[in-house]
């Protein structure tokens, strides 16, 4: 049955690529036929005196192209300009899908990453049956189902120091859609080096942070961020969470912003950042610090004329893929199996489970547990401490022995709580892998979040 589901899945993503590849074909003759008449001296299927437009462009932009602001002029510019959006995920998605309804003519889309389950809430122009299918190639495609006239470049590659130029050389405008430290400044560094303006958001939680660097004379991200920030401040989606719907408003503003740029209207929003919170749904626009003469990169004298590593430059990866952390030695671990083990001997313990109690109600293990989340772990540990040591007592439990289990979703918090509470005499370890592990090597019908 689940090969069979498996085998209908991978049919259904085989036929959608084929319909893609087919409908950029379709396009592609199309506007071949289209150049073919028009080199005759008779036009055959331009009969709009304008001959800068189509008529089937006409048709479908018509509703911009009255406006006085765009109109046919910008409309050209649009379709004839080239934008790059870096990372195909919660930005990335609602900021490709309307660049490809206005209408620009070649969108390129970043993306070395899968399409998993967990992304389907926020980045909706994946599919279910697309799991596991490239995020550039399932954007790709449902951009082209929206719009086939257009000329869409995957590149399935993680963006690094050794591939932004030449990948970015060929666009005039770069949406950063990412979602860690390292490529921010690389995708900085890159745009001022190559002199292309860079569109910036970032979500996370019910928060939202728009502007726009390297465009008018205005800053770039190391003029205002010269240093980048301690990695353990950094939180990401994954860890943090966030509601779909910000990063989707996040994403059609800096859609907005490359269209204005594209198509030279409007006020950019260069050296003003835009901070949007969906909570009271407020949005306020405050004035940034100008370029600065010393700015490493973007200075009068820069000091930087390549790009760096900047993984080093960051002390983080360039992904927020989950890295196990290895603070623990192994004497002060335990696997899940052992844990399902202890459980099934109906050894006395304390389970400990340091995650926040909206991520217990999620799902937990089948024996009680004390809920102190680690950021109140590491605020006084010693009161963690006591806590534990009063319930082994009331428990008539042997403190020294009878071991104090530590569990997160995927042992790296619980490794640190381990670590501060290292010195207290307790028999404490904590199980390798967290909730993934006991899922992935217990339970298999346990939740994975
Ligand atoms: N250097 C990079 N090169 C290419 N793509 C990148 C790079 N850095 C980040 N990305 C991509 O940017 C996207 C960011 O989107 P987002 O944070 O919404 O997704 P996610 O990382 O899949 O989410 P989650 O944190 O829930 O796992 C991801 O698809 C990620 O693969
Ligand atoms: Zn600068």
């Amino acid at each position: 049955m689940a090969a069979d589901l498996e085998r209908l899945r991978q049919e259904i993503c085989r036929r959608e690529e084929e319909l893609s590849e087919l409908k950029q074909r379709l396009a592609d003759m199309e506007k071949k036929s289209v150049e073919d008449a028009s080199d005759g001296t008779e036009p055959k299927t331009i009969h709009n005196g304008n001959q800068k437009l189509t008529n089937d462009q006409i048709g479908r932009y018509s509703r911009q192209l009255i406006l006085p602001e765009l109109g046919v002029k910008g409309q050209v510019k649009l379709l004839s300009s080239k934008v790059l959006i870096v990372g195909a995920g919660g930005l990335g998605c609602p900021a490709a899908i309307y660049l490809a309804a206005a209408g620009v003519g070649k969108i390129g889309i970043v993306d070395y990453d899968e399409v998993e389950i967990s992304n389907l809430h926020r980045q909706i122009l994946h599919t279910e049956h697309r799991v596991g299918v490239s995020k550039a190639e399932s954007v790709a495609i449902s951009c082209r189902n929206l719009n086939s006239s257009l000329n869409f470049i995957t590149h399935k590659v993680q963006l690094s120091s050794d591939n932004a130029m030449s990948i970015i050389r060929d666009y005039d405008i770069v949406l950063d859609a990412t979602d860690n430290v390292a490529t921010r400044y690389l995708l900085n560094d890159a745009c001022v080096l190559a002199g292309k303006p860079l569109v910036s958001g970032s979500a996370l939680r019910f928060e939202g942070q728009l502007t726009v660097y390297n465009h008018k004379g205005g800053p770039c991200y190391r003029c205002l961020y010269p240093k980048p920030p301690p990695p353990e401040t950094v939180t990401n989606c994954s860890d943090g969470g966030v509601l779909g719907v910000v990063p989707g408003i996040i994403g059609c503003y800096q859609a907005l912003e490359a269209i204005k740029i594209a198509a030279d209207i409007g006020t950019p929003l260069n050296q003003r950042l835009m901070l949007f919170d969906a909570i009271d749904c407020t949005t306020r626009t405050i004035k940034l610090r100008g370029r600065q003469v010393l700015c490493p990169v973007c200075g009068d004298n820069p000091s930087m004329t390549q790009l760096i590593d900047y993984e080093q430059f960051c002390g983080a990866r360039a992904t927020d893929k989950d890295q196990e952390k290895k603070v623990l030695p192994a004497s002060s671990r335990m696997t899940a199996k052992e844990y399902q083990t202890l459980l099934e001997n109906g050894i006395e313990h304390v389970l400990l489970d340091v995650r926040l109690p909206v991520e217990m109600e999620i799902c937990h293990l089948p024996h009680p547990a004390l809920n102190i989340p680690i950021n109140t772990v590491k605020k006084d540990p010693s009161a963690l401490v006591e806590q534990i040591k009063r319930q082994l007592a009331s428990s008539g439990i042997p403190l020294d022995t009878s071991p104090v289990v530590v569990v997160c979703r995927r042992g790296n918090d619980s490794q640190l709580a381990v670590q501060l509470l290292h010195d207290s005499n307790l028999n404490i370890r904590d199980i390798r892998g967290g909730l993934h592990a006991w899922a992935r090597d217990v339970d298999s019908l346990f939740p994975v979040y």
